[in-house]
């Protein structure tokens, strides 16, 4: 329902206004949950078939729209879908990755306390612990020093010890608040672009303070505001280094009066070049 959603709230009108044509590419089709067991597959990785299954045809999509020399903007759904993304968005490229999330999402089925499979797609594409090898969720070549998380203030334990491990860039809310979103965004920048040949922008809307996006599954209090959020995607868009991006988690049924759909359309068209002048 979140991609219905974003429609909904005008995001083809909000891409118009920041001068982008969008072509809508329908939605893509997803197993229905009911018909498997929710366990299923590997241990504590809920409904991985079917997330295995959208991750193949996302992927095709998104290297198929950069085949066009289109950007691809992936709507979901839960952020089990950036695992497609950046599968899709690396299959011809060396990208960077900025992680706008309240979350790390650097689970794996041995760590996660929940099995949901939306709090492991970074260490899935990163080929981390139990998905090192698991090729149809590992983005070829993606390194984690290219890969920077921005906003950070839900962490399980087990989970920061894998980040830690790495060479993820972190920049947690304490970094925002000390050294402001701007300094911050241009930092994540720089290491989501050395060396590589564009960056994939996931925007988490629990990014945000709830009391701005209250319609997402897994709130954290003390996100960032939306001027924040704001001014980062207008540095996105003016580094001219995106390469593709993604609106996650909206969830309708815990919005109130869409408004997360609709601050959802405000940032992409942010993210892709809306100017206030
Ligand atoms: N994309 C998200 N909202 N992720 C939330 C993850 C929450 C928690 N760390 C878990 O693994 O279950
Ligand atoms: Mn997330
Ligand atoms: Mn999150």
């Amino acid at each position: 329902m979140g991609p219905s959603a974003i429609r909904y709230a005008g995001l083809a009108g909000q891409l118009e206004s920041a001068g982008v044509s969008p072509t809508d590419a329908g939605d893509l089709a997803v197993p229905h949950h009911a018909t498997r067991d929710a366990d299923a597959g590997p241990a504590n990785a809920k409904h991985v078939q079917e997330v295995e299954e959208v991750t193949t045809s996302l992927a095709d999509a998104v290297s198929t729209a950069l085949a066009e020399e289109t950007t691809p903007l992936a709507l979901g759904g839960d952020h089990s879908i950036a695992i497609g993304s950046l599968v899709g968005s690396a299959r011809d490229a060396d990208i960077g990755v900025i992680w706008f999330d309240a979350h790390g999402d650097f689970n794996t089925p041995s760590t996660s306390p929940s099995g949901n499979v939306h709090g492991m797609p970074l260490a899935a594409a990163l080929g981390i612990g139990d998905f090192e090898g698991a090729e149809w969720a590992n983005a070829a070549g993606l390194e984690a020093e290219n890969v920077a998380i921005v906003g950070l203030r839900s962490v399980d334990g087990p989970e920061a010890e894998a980040i830690r491990d790495t060479d993820v860039t972190v920049y947690t809310m304490s970094d925002i608040d000390e050294r402001g979103i701007t300094d911050v965004t241009n930092d994540a920048l720089d290491v989501a672009t050395d060396g590589t040949d564009g960056v994939h922008i996931s925007l988490d809307l629990d990014w945000l303070d709830p009391r701005e996006a209250p319609g997402v599954g897994t709130p954290v209090r003390g996100g960032v505001t939306y001027r924040e959020a704001h001014a980062a995607m207008e540095l996105v868009a003016r580094s001219e280094a995106m390469r593709s991006f993604e609106l996650v988690e909206v969830n309708p049924i815990l919005d109130e009066h869409n408004e997360t759909a609709t601050l959802a359309t405000e940032l992409a068209a942010s993210a892709f070049g809306k100017r206030i002048l």
